[in-house]
């Protein structure tokens, strides 16, 4: 699909994709041939009305009675996110929260590799952290133009944040997954995006207050 066809979908969307994306695959593993928006709806506990319109996007197209081939929805989605291809990563700042990543499995899955991870403590350059060596962070501009790498990911102390978003421009990268506080100030043509814990915690929490913990998401 050429940038020009491709559709585009609003946050809650792309959020729900990867559940979809997450179960279909197990209902392949299971033996299931087809796929249909009722059953992923009831399946996740949401409306199939969202359901269907979120596949629809993905340009799949279902069987009368059947529902979508399985393989077609699965790639379809794939597709639609930009995981059909895994994209090169980099990492920067192999702490608590940085080693854990390099340690998740499931991010090659959702299409992205970390290719190499960088920290500016003596302690922790030159060690393996998950399998990953780590790499002294004044040789990361040049490594990221040099391989390529599209994807920063920010795990950095608060404070140096910023230099490190500088760093990673200076190095060509075009989209920041920045699991910091600090707000970054970068160019237009760099794409941001924010993981907060605390920002589903609050939503959690709030739910909590006011359902009780009684209702279902
Ligand atoms: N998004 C979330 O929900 C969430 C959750 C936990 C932590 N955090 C944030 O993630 C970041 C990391 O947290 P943590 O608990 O892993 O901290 P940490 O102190 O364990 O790790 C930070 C790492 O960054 C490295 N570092 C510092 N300056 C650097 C530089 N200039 N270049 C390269 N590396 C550098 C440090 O040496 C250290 O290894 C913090 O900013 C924290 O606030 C976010």
């Amino acid at each position: 699909m050429s940038q020009l066809e491709r559709k585009t979908a609003g946050v809650p969307t792309l959020k729900r994709l990867p559940l979809y994306l997450r179960l279909l695959r197990k209902m392949k593993e299971d033996g299931e041939e087809y796929a249909s928006g009722t059953v992923v709806a009831k399946e996740l506990g949401l409306d199939p009305i969202v359901v269907r319109k979120d596949l629809a996007i993905t340009g799949a197209v279902g069987r009368p009675r059947l529902g979508f081939p399985m393989d077609e929805i699965i790639e379809a989605i794939e597709e639609f996110l930009g995981w059909s291809n895994t994209t090169d990563a980099i990492l920067v700042g192999v702490g608590n929260l940085g080693a854990a990543l390099l340690g998740y499995k499931g991010i090659e899955q959702h299409g992205m590799r970390i290719v190499a991870a960088f920290d500016s403590d003596p302690e922790i350059i030159g060690t393996t952290v998950n399998g990953k060596t780590v790499l002294d962070i004044a040789k990361m501009p040049e490594l990221a133009k040099r391989m390529h790498v599209q994807i920063g990911v920010m795990t950095v102390t608060a404070s140096v944040a910023q230099d490190v978003a500088n760093a990673m421009i200076e190095g060509g990268i075009r989209a920041i997954w920045n699991f910091t506080p600090t707000n970054l100030d970068v160019p237009d043509h760099v794409i941001l995006q924010r993981e907060e814990l605390a920002s589903s915690l609050a939503v959690l929490s709030h739910r909590l207050l006011i359902e009780g913990g009684r209702t279902k998401a």
